[in-house]
C-alpha cells in the first residue's frame, strides 16, 4: 500500500484555501454544543484549518488563529501525561474498545464494574484525570495539561478559557453522574469534585487551528517533539495513541470517520478535529457546528476533501 507522501508547502497552500473557499460557501452548518451555555453562543460562520508538517513551518486557511474552546481534544493531552506518570497500568482502570455510544453515555459503566471501554469517550477521560490527581491537587495538574500543551504547540500564551469551565462546572450534572458511578464501583480514587475540576478545566483550554496543529505533531513523529527532539511518548505509546484515535476519537461515529477520512482523529464539541498523518504532519480543522453525533460537521468535511486532495489516508490514496 503507498505510504503517505509530503506535500510541497506553496500546493498545501492553494489545497487549504480551497477548501476554506468551498467550506464558506455551505449552507448546512451543524449545531452549536447547547448544553454548555458558553459554546451555545460561539458564532456558527467560521471555519480554520492548519497543517503542521512534522519537519516544516504550518501552512494554514480560514480562521486557523481564533481561538476555541477544545473540549475533548484535552483527552489527548491528558492521556499522554497519564501515560508519562503510571505508564500501561492505567490499562487496568480504562479499556481500549470503541464504545458504539455517545461520548457522555453512562450504560457500559454498570455492565462493566465502572471500567470505562475507552480513554476517549468523557467516562474513559475522567478516570485519566483521576490518574492524574494520585501525587497533584487539580490546580497543579490542570497546570501540567496546560503546560504539556504550551511546550508542545511552543505557545507560552494558551490558557483555560476560565467562562467555559466555569459553565461546565454549573451544569455538568451528566458528568457528575458518571463519576459518581465510577466512584461507587472503585474506580474513581480521589473526591468527584476535584477530579471534575481538572476535567472541566482540562476541556476549557483554548487554542487555534495553528496551535492545536503544531501540538500533535509528536504524534506524526513517533514521539518525539520535533521542536527540540525531546520524547513526548515512546514510539511505542504514539503508535497506540493514535491507534485509539482511529477506534475511538470520534465516539460513535469513529467507523464513520475511518471509513469517509481514514485518519486516526480527536474531535471536541468545541467543533476542533485534530488529525494525525503519519510520518508526516498533524492537521487541525474547527468549525463550532457539530452534527448529530457531537463531531464537527464542517471540520469533517474539510478532512474528507485533505484527504481526497493529499491522499493522505494511512489506508491509501483515493484514486
Ligand atoms: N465531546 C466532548 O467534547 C465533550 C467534552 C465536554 N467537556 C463534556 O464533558 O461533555
Amino acid at each position: 500500500m503507498p505510504r503517505p507522501s509530503v506535500i510541497e508547502t506553496g500546493e498545501l497552500q492553494v489545497i487549504l484555501e480551497d477548501i476554506a473557499d468551498r467550506v464558506a460557501g455551505m449552507s448546512e452548518r451543524g449545531k452549536v454544543a447547547q448544553y454548555i451555555p458558553e459554546l451555545a453562543s460561539v458564532d456558527l460562520n467560521q471555519f480554520g484549518i492548519a497543517v503542521a508538517p512534522i519537519d516544516g513551518a504550518p501552512v494554514s486557511a480560514g480562521n486557523a488563529d481564533t481561538l476555541f474552546s477544545i473540549q475533548s481534544i484535552s483527552k489527548v493531552f491528558s492521556l499522554t501525561e497519564a501515560l508519562q506518570h503510571v505508564g500501561a497500568t492505567l490499562w487496568q482502570r480504562v479499556g481500549r474498545e470503541p464504545s458504539g455510544d455517545p461520548f457522555n453515555s453512562i450504560v457500559q459503566l454498570e455492565h462493566e464494574r465502572g471500567i470505562p471501554r475507552n480513554p476517549f469517550i468523557n467516562p474513559g477521560a475522567i478516570v485519566v484525570a483521576d490518574v492524574l490527581l494520585e501525587d497533584r491537587s487539580s490546580d497543579e495538574a490542570v497546570n501540567d495539561v496546560l503546560n504539556l500543551c504550551r511546550t508542545l504547540a511552543e505557545d507560552a500564551s494558551i490558557q483555560v478559557d476560565k467562562a467555559v469551565a466555569d459553565s461546565e462546572m454549573r451544569t455538568g450534572s451528566r458528568n457528575r453522574a458518571l463519576a459518581h458511578f465510577m466512584k461507587a464501583e472503585g474506580n474513581l480514587k480521589a473526591p468527584v469534585e476535584d477530579v471534575l475540576s481538572l476535567y472541566f478545566r482540562q476541556c476549557s483550554i483554548a487554542m487555534s487551528c495553528r496551535q492545536l496543529a503544531v501540538a500533535g505533531r509528536y504524534l506524526a513523529a513517533a514521539g518525539q517533539n520535533p521542536a527540540d527532539g525531546s520524547t513526548v511518548l515512546s514510539a511505542q505509546r504514539a503508535r497506540r495513541v493514535t491507534a485509539l484515535m482511529m477506534m475511538c476519537g470520534s465516539y460513535d461515529a469513529s467507523g464513520e470517520f475511518a471509513f469517509r477520512v481514514g485518519l486516526p482523529a480527536k474531535s471536541g464539541v468545541g467543533g476542533g478535529i485534530l488529525c494525525i498523518v503519519p510520518g508526516i504532519a498533524s492537521v487541525t480543522a474547527w468549525s463550532p457546528g457539530l452534527d448529530a453525533k457531537g463531531n464537527s460537521h464542517l471540520a469533517s468535511i474539510a478532512f474528507q476533501e485533505l484527504v481526497r486532495a493529499t491522499g493522505w489516508s494511512v489506508f491509501g490514496p483515493s484514486v
